[in-house]
């Protein structure tokens, strides 16, 4: 079976899938952290594979930027491919001081401009929140995972958990804007996390949102394309063992 954006074989994927925005991330993540992965899609340049991880099998696939973007590959996976978990692995833009670079978020709500959501609900705003059971392994293996684990003790980075705005725009947003974001008690931005979880909802299945702060945009600081993916791998471990215990 395939479906207008994913060519994959029915069984094809594992009932956990981790998705990265960038198809490259998904390339990387399946080729430097899964045994025996596999490539099982490329329509679009949307890599998608599944291997194993500590000898569980697990799927990851991008699902390009912003919500329509995320909409589709998401419902493909649980409505065609029996995907019962969803994970986005993603980056963002810090707009809270007490978030700093390389900080991971466990997303436990997303606001957002996008009016997707909306049809959910009749035209009202839809409460975008991933699923509690999924939120709190994320909590518990970033706090634990070896992959963020520093050599002197304790965490590389630090974990938060909270509210973060989903975006259609990464440019043009006005200072103004993120100033009301940050008094609303939102930590970043980023693109695609509630998306995901109104599909979740209507599909029945599952979803949790991973962000690593990728850029900080009161100081307009980011981090380097190295830094990035030490940054990254941290973030993917996590969400692998989130996703196999
Ligand atoms: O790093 P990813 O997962 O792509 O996520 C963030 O990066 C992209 C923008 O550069 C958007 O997709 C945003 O949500
Ligand atoms: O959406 C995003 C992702 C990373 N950094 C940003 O500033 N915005």
């Amino acid at each position: 079976m395939s479906t207008p954006h994913i060519s994959a074989p029915d069984g094809a994927f594992a009932p956990s899938v981790l998705l990265p925005g960038d198809p490259l991330r998904a390339r990387w993540i399946a080729t430097e952290l899964l045994s025996d992965a596999s490539e099982v899609t490329e329509v679009r340049g949307i890599l998608g594979y599944t291997g194993s991880w500590r000898g569980r099998r697990v799927s990851v696939m991008g699902t390009g930027m912003g919500v329509p973007s995320m909409n589709i590959y998401a419902t493909e996976l649980a409505r065609h491919y029996g995907v019962t978990r969803l994970v986005r692995i993603g980056s963002c833009g810090a707009i809270d001081d007490r978030v700093g670079l390389r900080d991971l978020i466990v997303v436990s709500g997303a606001s957002t401009d996008s009016s997707v959501n909306r049809r959910l609900v009749a035209g009202h705003d839809f409460a975008a929140t991933p699923d509690f059971a999924l939120t709190r392994a994320l909590v518990e293996r970033a706090e634990t995972s070896p992959a963020n684990a520093s050599p002197e003790g304790g965490s590389t980075s630090i974990t938060h958990v909270g509210r973060v705005f989903t975006s259609d725009t990464f440019y043009g947003q006005p200072a103004s804007e993120l100033d009301l974001l940050r008094a609303s008690g939102h930590l970043a931005v980023e693109m695609e996390a509630a998306g995901l979880f109104g599909v979740a909802a209507s599909e029945g299945v599952a979803a949790a949102a991973l962000l690593t702060v990728s850029d900080h945009l009161n100081g307009d600081t980011h981090l380097s394309a190295q830094e990035r993916q030490v940054g990254f791998s941290a973030m993917a471990e996590v969400a692998l063992d989130a996703v196999t215990v």
